[in-house]
């Protein structure tokens, strides 16, 4: 098939293939809905399991959207994080058969481009050999990748691997194009369980360089030096085109009249809750969460928790104190709410995007993988954030009276640093939205990405 052909009847046809992971396909699907509404003749297939498609194939989307399906080949989403090293070998070889053969059935038009997420090594590979363009979807910072695609220079430096002694972690790695400089702590693949995964995922870097795009999730203003890295790197087009969130859904008709939270929310004052949420598959030790729980209970503060299973023994920690619990949320929309003024995150980059967006200050507890140096760019760089000091004590990061004060001092709207914080997290939200605006710099790297895979020649 030659691509640049004309498609029968003009339409034109993406195929998407996410990770399967929450933190991954919200992207994927946020860019999809973002192509199909600026294209009024284009038809997007997302690729998902049977299992994803179980968890998402009912919610809202614009009709010219369709989930096409894989088998159940990998472990499920519900027990991934026993193990997570299965479960990326399962999707590294598992899916491709499965994928070309769900390709092979995909004829009416057949697709102009497959936008996949680089993480999923063989869809280069598949897009070359069937002459289809593919754009590969990083769903983190640039500025991780461009760590990422320099493990040798790392090495070099006799920085990678290197031994998690405290010394060692204290280094700073200053060569990085892109990264400003950053204590070896932050970096996370230079080091224990990290660094393993990291080998596994190094092949995938490489397969890049033979994508014929690249799409960053964020806005080119927030990190220009490591988009510019990419841009000069590689001889294809490299776009930001972030924040993939769904703030266009803010304004659609909520169903907020059915939500309690939202309800609850309603009722406290401005800026006054705590919202917090340890992401969406990794979570922190019990003991570790144990000191949590009596550190906010105690800290007096407003909150919303997310809590992914365990829901009920938090309902009960908590009971009698300033807050609820909930298992799931419209995360974007409770960020948004007038009464949330703090957000303890993760650091998962779609929740830092949010964060971001909604203007609201992060207090970083990052737990996996690039969520260290989300939170050192959060609090070093764009000085939106407070850091719950990672140096461990014992089996603990953390302990119950100091996250008490810190939540205290985080939530305090009126001390000269949370004044700092708030002024820079609401031009840092300007910035952002000013992207997505008609004109702004992602909204018009999507307009010239959606040229390019529909171009006809
Ligand atoms: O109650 C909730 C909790 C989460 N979310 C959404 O779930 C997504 C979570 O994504 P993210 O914040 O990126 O966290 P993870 O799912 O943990 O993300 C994985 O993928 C990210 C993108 O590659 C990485 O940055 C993370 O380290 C990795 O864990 C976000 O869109 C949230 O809005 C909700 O809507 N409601």
């Amino acid at each position: 098939m030659n691509p640049t052909k004309p498609q029968p009847l003009g339409l034109h046809h993406v195929v998407a293939m996410p990770w399967p992971g929450r933190g991954h396909i919200n992207p994927m699907l946020n860019l999809c809905k973002r192509l199909v509404r600026r294209d009024p003749n284009l038809i997007v297939t997302v690729v998902v399991t049977e299992e994803w498609f179980g968890f998402i194939g009912s919610d809202p989307k614009p009709n010219r959207i369709h989930f096409a399906t894989l088998p159940n080949l990998i472990p499920s989403e519900l027990v991934r994080a026993n193990d997570f090293i299965g479960f990326v070998d399962a999707v590294l070889t598992k899916l491709e058969q499965p994928f070309e053969r769900l390709l092979d059935g995909l004829s009416s038009p057949p697709p102009n481009a497959i936008i996949a997420d680089t993480y999923i090594i063989w869809a280069v590979r598949v897009g070359i050999k069937r002459n289809i363009p593919v754009a590969s979807l990083w769903t983190t910072s640039a500025t991780i990748l461009s760590l990422f695609t320099h493990s040798d220079l790392l090495a070099s430096h006799g920085h990678f691997p290197v031994e998690p002694s405290e010394s060692k972690l204290d280094e700073i790695v200053d060569y990085i194009p892109g990264l400003s400089p950053t204590q070896i702590r932050d970096l996370q693949i230079t080091h224990g369980y990290s660094h393993h995964v990291f080998n596994i995922f190094k092949k995938s870097f490489g397969e890049l360089s033979k994508a014929n795009y690249l799409l960053f999730p964020s806005t080119y203003e927030l990190e220009p030096k490591a988009i510019d890295f990419f841009t000069s790197k590689f001889d294809f087009p490299v776009y930001a085109i972030g924040p993939l969130i769904p703030f266009e859904e803010l304004s659609v008709g909520s169903k907020d009249n059915e939500l309690d939270y939202i309800h609850w929310l309603d009722e406290q004052p401005e800026s006054s809750v705590l919202y917090i949420s340890q992401g969406s598959f990794l979570s922190v030790s019990e003991a570790q969460m144990e000191e949590i729980v009596v550190g906010v209970r105690e800290s007096g503060i407003r909150f919303l928790w997310v809590a992914r299973g365990g829901e009920l023994k938090l309902k009960e920690a908590l009971e009698g104190s300033s807050g609820v619990v909930v298992s799931w949320c419209d995360q974007l929309r409770v960020l948004c709410h007038v009464a949330v003024g703090g957000f303890w995150t993760h650091c998962g980059f779609n929740s830092t995007m949010e964060g971001i967006y909604s203007g609201v200050p992060m207090l970083t507890f990052p737990v996996f993988w690039d969520q260290f140096l989300n939170a050192k760019m959060i609090v070093e760089e764009w000085k939106v954030g407070m850091r719950i000091d990672s140096k461990k004590k014992n089996e603990l990061l953390i302990v119950s009276d100091e996250i008490k004060e810190l939540v205290k001092r985080f939530m305090d709207g009126e001390s000269e640093e949370g004044i700092q914080m708030r002024r820079q997290i609401c031009d840092l939200s300007e910035t952002c939205r000013d992207a997505v605006a008609e004109g702004g710099s992602s909204d018009a790297n999507i307009d010239t990405f959606m040229k390019d895979i529909t171009k006809i020649v």
